[in-house]
């Protein structure tokens, strides 16, 4: 445990939408109700693309400081002398955009998953953030959770021997109670192409984490290997995949992860199957779902004994219990500002690649593409992506 001040992170918000809320009320929840006590988060900004006014009603919802500075542009946010990083929480489509102002303007950036649209996108932002000696990672708050920490732990120890497979699926029924469409309108971000919508890039990202955080991430620096990747998808109507399969094959490690996604049925409807499964020689664990917000897992036995450990959400009572478990990758961010480094050890920048490789290649393989303006990787400070005209 640290002793001294708690080093303090003022944070931007870029966009007001579903997550910047979730993550806001987690960044406001106090950090020693998690057990951090070196660091603490501030938020300073908050800017919407349609209004100040949007702005102004989003910093009420998540009951935040009255003296936060409200933006009706991303522009101005980004140049706010008092923001140290910004969280980037906007559609895919805008990310390589949105995160390239920020980083233009000597921000740090935390931008949530998928981290772009293409792996040249990701490529140039970490080039980017590198000549200007920024911090930038993508939110992928799952790799943070102490769960997930202790999964990666348990298999280095060989809790379960060698591990030869992993297995991870992300599903969520989202079928139209009539008819055969889906829940929402064709202009949703989920199934939207303008919005690099679809199951893969919303959803994959996480059976995928699961495939990466326990068979690459783990692989030795000297012999990292990326996956060779077969793939397959079945589009909905607008374009978008709505079911994907991946298959990672690592041959050099002798390994194989399996990452599936669908929009059209559940993972786990009875609560009782696992939604990833770390197999090996000896045993294997068992995360049940949902697979990006880990809260129980089973070690199961070579010889069928079992055990499950629970790891209960903490809650701030003073924050009318609220925690959902994105804080644990803004603390990651805040250490790694005090500690000067630009990138997590726990989602370095190459694997952020890799992975942004792995998705392009199996969207590649389904046969979904998207537009021009979202895929580009020449960054334009006045794209309609960043001007709120798109
Ligand atoms: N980590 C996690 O658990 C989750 C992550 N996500 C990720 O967060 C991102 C945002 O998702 P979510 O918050 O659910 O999305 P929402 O649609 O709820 O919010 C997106 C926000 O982006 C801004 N925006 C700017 N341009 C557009 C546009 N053309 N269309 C729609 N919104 C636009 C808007 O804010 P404004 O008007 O203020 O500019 C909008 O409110 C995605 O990358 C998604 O994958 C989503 C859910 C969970
Ligand atoms: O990141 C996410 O996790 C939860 C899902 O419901 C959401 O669509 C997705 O963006």
């Amino acid at each position: 445990m640290a002793t001294g001040n708690p080093y303090t992170l003022k944070w931007g918000i870029m966009a007001t939408g579903g997550i910047a809320e979730t993550f806001c009320k987690d960044l406001l929840c106090d950090p020693a109700v998690r057990g951090a006590n070196d660091v603490r988060h501030e938020i300073v900004a908050v800017s919407s693309s349609s209004s100040s006014q949007r702005a102004a009603e989003f910093l009420q919802r998540i009951d935040g400081a009255f003296d936060a500075k409200t933006y009706g542009s991303y522009a101005e946010l980004v140049v706010d002398p008092n923001v140290d990083i910004i969280y980037v929480a906007t559609p895919h489509s805008h990310h390589f955009q949105n995160t390239m102002l920020a980083l233009e303007a000597g921000k740090h950036v935390l931008c949530e998953k998928a981290f772009t649209v293409t792996a040249a996108q990701t490529r140039k932002l970490v080039e980017t953030a590198k000549a200007k000696n920024l911090f930038l990672m993508e939110a992928v708050w799952t790799r943070y959770f102490p769960l997930s920490i202790k999964v990666r732990e348990l298999i280095t120890s060989g809790e379960i021997g060698t591990v030869f497979r992993t297995i991870g699926d992300l599903s969520i029924n989202l079928h139209a109670k009539e008819g055969s469409g889906l829940q929402f309108s064709d202009s949703h971000r989920m199934v939207n192409p303008d919005l690099a919508g679809g199951a893969t890039l919303d959803l994959g990202v996480y059976p995928l984490t699961w495939v990466f955080q326990t068979l690459y991430h783990l692989q030795p620096e000297q012999d990292k290997e990326a996956p060779t990747v077969i793939a397959s998808s079945n589009k909905y109507t607008t374009g978008a995949d709505e079911n994907t399969a991946i298959i990672c094959s690592f041959p050099g490690h002798n390994t194989i992860g399996i990452a599936s996604t669908t929009i059209r049925a559940d993972t786990d409807p009875e609560n009782l199957i696992p939604a990833v499964r770390i197999q090996g020689s000896e045993g294997e664990i068992q995360v049940f779902a949902p697979a990006y917000r880990p809260l129980k897992y089973k070690v199961v036995k070579r010889n069928g004994e079992a055990q499950t450990f629970d790891y209960p959400q903490p809650a701030d009572p003073a924050r009318k219990n609220w925690g959902h478990g994105m804080f644990w990758e803004a603390d990651e961010c805040a250490r790694c500002l005090r500690d000067g480094k630009l990138e997590s050890a726990t989602l370095p920048w190459k694997e952020s690649i890799v992975i942004m490789e792995t998705m392009e290649e199996a969207l590649k393989q389904g046969g979904i593409t998207y537009p021009e303006l979202i895929t580009t990787d020449v960054y334009d400070p006045k794209s309609p992506l960043n001007t709120g005209n798109q």
